[in-house]
């Protein structure tokens, strides 16, 4: 054998890597000086018990001596001050601490996630656990926020530095006395460390439980559900969902509470032995009169407040707390390293002006990586034509549309704009070129007007100039009487309002011609008309070919009275096309196309019969 296999890694990588480390950092990230002085209240607060300690034995041998006590009781009276005031103001910062720590790690998370490129960082299987942690870390579901959570940690880490403090004191009396002590109590945390309760508040078992719950939840109380649930008679469903998942959270901590019991005697004994031996000493020094009754108070009351150890420290909020830290920190940083869609330098101004072409193109999404959608697709698409893609529910479409703006890159093959790889091209500039409207296109929580000319475009209107484009936009989707254009289209909004579903698809449609007038040159049209009425449709589908003429048009429907006026149809099956030409064209063959345009020309007829109407939608593609 050759070479070294050892891939762990070193121990400096290891010790830096720890979550409570990399929670440290995020603080000294978050805010420098908050932060500094929260290190300094912590350690403030962590010695002066033990200056409490010293004091009060210098005082009670000052007593003894008959000499004078002002001094010592002073310094006894300063050290008490100092305890009963730190806590308070420590308590304060690490909120605010707390707060901006979660926000600064929000502001990583989101840039990490929005800023890429491509979406497949966003389905990556590899860093889903980690995403799901980062996205709730500071919602509550797994521990308390940042804010609170700051505190428990502050006073675990104060009684820590207190009790090791308090046993360093014991230097004085013996060298031995601290270790042994010290030793004793860090032993407890050795022993219950593993078996704490908010740690297994982490596990994959524990979140999915907490996941379900969640989900039950949100059920129960969002709006959206509401209908359904009635009408289908699922309220107590819901509910017992909600209940089991919540009994098997609750399970699972009180089967994590009861694993931390088995240790406890074993801590209990290993304490009792450290406590005594020091202790014995102690005593021992004092009956021999090696120990004045100053020191022996001292000394006596170090030795209990070394305790601290065990109860401060590593706790369960610092666990949880890192935990959630340490993998927003892990997820920002690999999801920019899964960026796999780069930009590349050549210019895409005015393209495509010959083709869009498809050259054997094969593509897996990131989270089925052996399940690819596209299996050696070529198709070449005339700019300035339009193209529709018709195919079963899965066949690929949308995936088709989504390579072309490039939110993925395909495994093999290319892509080419007038024989430039798409991966060539400028992305931003690229963009600047595509439209789309897709079947779950978004809807901003924004004015009408920010919802139909949502970003910087490449060419920036005026705001008087954009305003006419708005509109004009608007007219076209038939969205003109629609609203004002700075009302806020969400209910929640003072003077906002909603939408239904298809007023809500113009605004999309809107959306994309704005976007055409604005530079776009090629679109992309996914089901554009599923939620609007059949009149309404034919009028908005005429309306669009009319307002893109100029660009390259690709609309993904299964609705063919839609799709039989576009120039080219392709039929996609299998990852693959397998039928290309005009409506007529593909009526000749009598192949696929046509096998399904009869089945729902057939069914138009007879749905029209039935209903004694000239007009019947038409959506049979399946
Ligand atoms: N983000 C994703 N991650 C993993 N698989 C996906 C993703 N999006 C789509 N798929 C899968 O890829 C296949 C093709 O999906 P696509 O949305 O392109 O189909 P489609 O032809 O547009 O279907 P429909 O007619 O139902 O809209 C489907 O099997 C789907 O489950």
């Amino acid at each position: 054998m050759t070479g070294n296999t050892d891939t762990r890694p070193s121990v400096l990588v290891r010790v830096r890597e720890r979550q409570e480390l990399r929670l440290a950092a995020a603080l000294w990230h978050a805010d420098r000086r908050l932060a500094a002085t929260w290190w300094g209240l912590l350690v403030a607060r962590g010695l002066l018990p033990a200056c409490f300690a010293v004091a009060t034995g210098v005082l009670v041998a000052a007593v003894e001596r008959g000499s004078g006590v002002a001094a010592p009781l002073l310094a006894v009276a300063v050290v008490f001050i100092g305890m009963q005031v730190l806590g308070p103001l420590h308590t304060s910062v690490s909120g605010n601490l707390g707060d901006r720590a979660a926000a600064w790690l929000y502001d990583l998370l989101t840039a990490a996630c929005a800023a890429p490129s491509g979406i497949g960082h966003l389905e990556d299987p590899a860093l889903a656990t980690d995403l799901q942690v980062a996205r709730d870390f500071d919602r509550g579901m797994t521990g308390p926020p940042l804010s609170i959570s700051m505190d428990f940690i502050a006073a675990g880490l104060v009684e820590f530095v207190a009790g090791l403090a308090q046993a360093c004191v014991l230097f004085g009396f013996a060298w031995w006395a601290p270790p042994v002590l010290a030793g004793g109590w860090l032993g407890t945390h050795w022993l219950l460390r593993e078996s704490s309760v908010w740690r297994d508040r982490n596990t994959p078992e524990v979140r999915l439980a907490q996941r379900d719950a969640d989900y039950a939840y949100r059920l129960a109380v969002d709006p959206p559900a509401a209908k359904e649930l009635r009408i289908f008679g699922l309220p107590d469903w819901v509910l017992a969902r909600f209940l089991a998942s919540r009994r098997r959270l609750h399970q699972l901590q009180y089967e994590a509470t009861r694993m931390r019991e088995r240790s406890v005697l074993l801590s209990l004994a290993l304490v009792l032995a450290a406590n005594a031996v020091v202790l014995w000493a102690l005593g021992r020094a004092a009956l021999d009169h090696r120990l004045a009754l100053g020191a022996l108070i001292a000394y006596a009351t170090a030795v209990a407040g070394s305790s601290m150890i065990a109860f401060g420290g590593l706790n369960w909020a610092l666990d949880g707390t890192s935990a959630s830290a340490a993998a927003v920190l892990r997820v920002t940083a690999a999801m920019r390293e899964a960026d796999a869609v780069t930009s590349g330098g050549r210019p895409a101004d005015g393209l495509p002006r010959r083709e869009i072409r498809f050259r054997d193109v094969t593509f897996a999404y990131p989270a089925s990586p052996d399940r690819p959608v596209l299996r050696g697709l070529s198709l070449d698409i005339p700019a300035g034509s339009s193209l529709a893609i018709v195919g079963q529910n899965g066949a690929g479409k949308t995936t088709l549309a989504k390579l072309l703006c490039r939110l993925y890159d395909p495994q093999s093959g290319t892509i080419e704009i007038d024989g430039t790889d798409l991966r060539d091209l400028d992305l931003a500039a690229w963009r600047g070129r595509v439209t789309a409207v897709f079947q779950d296109f978004v809807r901003f929580e924004l004015s009408l007007r920010e919802n139909v000319a949502p970003r910087e475009t490449p060419r920036q209107p005026g705001m008087g100039e954009l305003d006419g484009i708005v509109a004009a936009a608007l007219a076209e989707a038939g969205a003109d009487r629609l609203t004002g254009l700075d009302t806020v289209l969400s209910k929640g909004y003072p003077g906002g309002t909603d939408l239904s579903g298809g007023q809500w698809q113009r605004v999309a449609l809107a959306r994309a011609l704005a976007a055409v007038r604005l530079g776009a040159g090629l679109v992309l049209l996914d089901e554009p008309t599923a939620q609007l009425d059949v009149r309404g449709e034919m009028e908005i589908f005429e309306r669009l070919l009319a307002a893109t003429r100029s660009c390259t048009t690709i609309l993904v429907s299964h609705r063919f009275n839609t799709v039989r006026h576009v120039d080219r149809i392709a039929v996609v099956d299998g990852g693959a096309v397998v039928e290309l030409g005009s409506h007529d064209e593909l009526m000749a063959l009598r192949g696929r196309y046509w096998r399904m345009f009869t089945l729902q020309a057939e069914r138009f007829a007879a749905g029209a019969a039935e209903e004694g109407e000239d007009e019947v939608a038409l959506d049979v593609l399946s």
